[in-house]
């Protein structure tokens, strides 16, 4: 069966391969353009021996963090876009320079949380993505930094990679990063040991998690961890270990955190709604509600619902949650937090009458049933 083990990384056809702002940058915390160039010559020579690869990379913002004469990352939004709009340019110069050395061409696509999930543009961007493999052109994906907002947006490229390796339909998922594995604590941490291989949630139940390691990265483990779970969810394989040691990894040496697929091929919509999508709120659900959207596979409606937590707009991600606290489903909401309370409860006929309409408060095609306590 393909993708079971960390050898099968040798054969696969085409992959994914994320890179992180840590991997990329120096102790200054800008760009390091030596690591890059290696990473380039190790993907350009996977490309030369006919297989696929799609980079995601980050880095955008630490290349504008030189030009700013920045040394951290900007806490707040605008300034990270603004360097993000800088570095962004600068690193597919640095890309296109690197990659040149060795006969291969690079394409620059930058994608946003919209364009992944509204089929019409998902279709667009896989097309895009095909054409410039077929085209021996290497794309180098990376978040619209400069017009994603808080709401809406990734927010750190392990997400998004785990979504693009779904899109293309990749063969496996490789997150590159400072760390050579994933470890059962934090480095730094006396006694931590490397995690060989992760086949389900139970294979991480010790597993103790710290943040960005770097001054530059986000997330930290964390969100590595929720994209090999997006990634072998949808039946993608993922390997987890540093730039340092990529070659060996594409080739299935022993280096790493091999994490064995455990499901099969999910509906994109769905899966951005489960795992990616920061919640805006929530709302409580009864118990026939819970049965209705779990087992019925229904629509939330207002008549079971018993409480709104949190303020949030119409078209934002809440999560479901049940009576006692579980976290049942997520789902794109169809009234606001402030339209919300009056009509809790209510039957549909008795919206009709105050309102003039019924409309579900949660539509079974914008819902992901996840559960989980929170
Ligand atoms: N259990 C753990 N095992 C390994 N690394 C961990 C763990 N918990 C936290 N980390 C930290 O996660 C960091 C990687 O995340 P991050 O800095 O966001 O990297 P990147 O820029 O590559 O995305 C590591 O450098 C490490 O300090
Ligand atoms: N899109 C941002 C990267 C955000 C991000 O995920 O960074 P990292 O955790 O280092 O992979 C940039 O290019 O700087």
């Amino acid at each position: 069966m393909p993708g079971v083990t960390r050898e099968t990384l040798a054969d696969a056809h085409r992959v994914v391969v994320k890179v992180g702002s840590s991997s990329l940058t120096g102790d200054d915390g800008r760009l390091d353009v030596d690591a890059l160039r290696a990473l380039s010559d190790v993907l350009a020579a996977r490309r030369a021996a006919g297989r696929q690869v799609v980079l995601v990379s980050s880095g955008a913002i630490a290349a504008g963090l030189g030009p700013l004469g920045m040394t951290g990352r900007p806490r707040d939004l605008a300034t990270a876009q603004a360097a993000a709009s800088v570095g962004q340019g600068l690193l597919m110069a640095r890309y296109t320079e690197a990659f040149a050395r060795r006969g291969q061409r690079v394409g620059q696509v930058l994608l946003t949380v919209e364009d992944v999930m509204r089929r019409a543009q998902y279709r667009n961007a896989l097309r895009t993505l095909d054409r410039l493999l077929d085209l021996d052109i290497m794309p180098i994906v990376n978040e619209n930094d400069t017009t994603a907002t808080h709401e809406i947006r990734f927010g750190d490229n392990d997400r998004l990679a785990a979504i693009v390796s779904h899109l293309t339909r990749a063969d496996a998922l490789v997150l590159l990063s400072d760390v050579d594995a994933l470890y059962t604590a934090p480095p730094g941490v006396a006694g931590a040991r490397r995690i060989d291989r992760v086949t389900g949630p139970q294979d991480l139940a010790e597993v103790r998690i710290g943040g960005a390691g770097s001054r530059v990265g986000t997330g930290g483990m964390a969100t590595k961890l929720d994209a090999a779970a997006i990634a072998t969810g949808s039946g993608i394989p993922v390997m987890l270990t540093s730039a340092a040691n990529v070659a060996e990894a594409l080739d299935g040496a022993p280096v790493g955190t091999w994490f064995a697929a455990t499901g099969s091929r999910k509906n994109a919509r769905r899966l951005w709604l489960a795992h990616a999508a920061r919640p805006n709120g929530r709302v409580v659900l009864d118990d026939g509600a819970v049965r209705a959207i779990t087992v019925g596979k229904k629509s939330l409606l207002a008549a079971g619902i018993t409480g709104v937590e949190g303020e949030f707009d119409v078209g934002d991600v809440v999560e479901l949650v049940s009576t006692d606290g579980l976290v049942v489903a997520r789902g794109l909401v169809a009234y606001s937090s402030a339209e919300l309370p009056p009509l809790l409860g209510k039957s549909s006929a008795a919206l009709r009458d105050e309102i003039g309409h019924d409309r579900e408060v949660v539509h079974r095609d914008h819902l992901a049933v996840v559960r989980h306590r929170r």
